[in-house]
């Protein structure tokens, strides 16, 4: 999903998430955490199945409200434009792969002339222009992945969010994205994604953050994390052993 409408002029790092928590139904998933997302990094959100990591990315990003505590980006606003979000099954329009690239565009104010030099660019960045004209639906799972974050990089975001942008995919398709996404991260833009693949997260993470139970138990250097986790949670985590 794109939620970027006009590029921000003013930075909107750092996110500063203070005592955040989000409930549902009167059960709280999220639960007090503090963390500030600094800009220019790759930050890796890890912990067990249902920790609650694709919960703190849609939190960062918007998609839900903190019902405790508060969502701070750098410019003041309570949700920004500049900041993109890509999920695992990416979410395509039924149209053709340059459309999926435009249309967000059209949605930012941009004019045809702009859209169009933008379109041709992004395709040719990621060499997607062979795929152009095909329905972006019946692209491969790779092929449709390339395209979703192509089109997220389109909208010049200042951060993307990534919830398990690999784990739908085989490993030549998988190693397309990690390099796609090292080429986001060296243009500067800052990265905040979750993954299982404990392999890329030591591949790409310079952050490590470890969710259990809907709290953050961890915030640490990635080579602080792998070299020795400071919870038993997460060194059990580490270890491959069942932690709920
Ligand atoms: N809208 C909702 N209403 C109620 N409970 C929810 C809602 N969304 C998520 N949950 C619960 O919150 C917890 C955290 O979910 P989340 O999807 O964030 O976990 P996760 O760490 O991403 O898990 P996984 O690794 O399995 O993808 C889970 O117990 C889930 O069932």
């Amino acid at each position: 999903m794109i939620a970027a409408r006009k590029p921000a002029r003013h930075p909107i790092l750092p996110l500063r998430l203070v005592r955040a928590g989000h409930a549902a139904a009167g059960r709280p998933l999220l639960s007090d955490i503090t963390i500030s997302i600094e800009a220019g990094r790759r930050l890796v959100v890890m912990g067990p199945n249902g920790a609650g990591k694709s919960l703190f990315l849609r939190l960062c990003h918007g998609l839900i409200e903190p019902t405790s505590g508060l969502r701070l980006w750098a410019d003041g606003s309570a949700r920004v434009a500049a900041q993109a979000m890509v999920f695992q099954r990416p979410v395509l329009l039924r149209r053709t792969v340059a459309a999926n690239i435009d249309y967000p565009l059209f949605l930012q104010g941009l004019g045809r002339a702009e859209r169009q030099r933008l379109v041709i660019q992004t395709l040719q960045r990621f060499g997607l222009q062979p795929l152009s004209d095909r329905p972006a639906r019946r692209l491969s799972g790779g092929e449709q992945q390339r395209l979703a974050l192509a089109r997220a990089w389109a909208m010049k975001p200042q951060v993307l969010f990534l919830d398990e942008p690999t784990s739908a995919l085989d490993p030549s398709a998988t190693r397309i994205i990690e390099e796609m996404i090292e080429a986001f991260s060296a243009e500067g833009i800052t990265i905040v994604m979750t993954t299982h693949d404990l392999g890329q997260a030591r591949r790409l993470a310079q952050e490590v953050a470890f969710l259990h139970c809907g709290r953050l138990i961890e915030h640490q250097p990635a080579a602080h994390f792998f070299a020795g986790p400071a919870t038993p949670e997460a060194r059990a985590f580490l270890a491959g052993d069942l932690i709920w």
